[in-house]
């Protein structure tokens, strides 16, 4: 039987805005844009591997909300599954794997690099945030009056 290895991004959203993190290694790799994260290890959560990768990476408490319908192929056993998350404490620093973080509004998305497998999702969670951004206020909010 073969094991395909999950590798968990996190889709880390904050006032609208979502985090985008430039890759500083490997070679291959370095200068793509990508969703934050890592490899789940065998006695985790995909959840739990994810808050624990933005604790590495950014030096962030976060917790994980949803998964994003789907999984993309990295390379042959890995494939990249994607939760939402939120920060719980501290600002986020480019301290491990990566050079620069960007935070982008819906329709900014295309300002930077993606990796490829990670474009779906960002545009998955992009449509998420623009959907609640523009959400009128809730009935009820500004009552009508007779
Ligand atoms: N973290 C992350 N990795 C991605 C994404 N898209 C993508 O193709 N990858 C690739 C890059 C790497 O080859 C692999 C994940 O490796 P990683 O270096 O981030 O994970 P890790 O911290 O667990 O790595 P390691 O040091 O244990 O090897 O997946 C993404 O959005 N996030």
């Amino acid at each position: 039987m073969t094991t395909v290895r999950v590798v968990v991004g996190g889709a880390v959203c904050e006032r609208g805005r979502l985090l985008a993190a430039r890759r500083s290694a490997p070679p291959a790799l370095a200068g793509r844009w990508e969703l934050p994260g890592g490899k789940v290890e065998d006695d985790e959560t995909p959840e739990r591997a994810l808050e624990r990768e933005l604790r590495e990476e950014l030096g962030v408490e976060a917790a994980a909300l949803d998964r994003i319908p789907g999984e993309w192929v990295l390379r042959p056993g890995y494939v990249l599954q994607v939760w939402t998350a939120r920060l719980v404490s501290g600002v986020p620093q480019p301290l491990e794997d990566h050079d620069e973080l960007r935070w982008l509004r819906p329709g900014e998305e295309s300002q930077v690099d993606w990796l490829d497998q990670d474009r779906p999702a960002v545009a998955e969670v992009m449509r998420r945030l623009a959907a609640k951004n523009g959400v009128p206020p809730a009935a009820g909010a500004s009552p009508v009056r007779p």
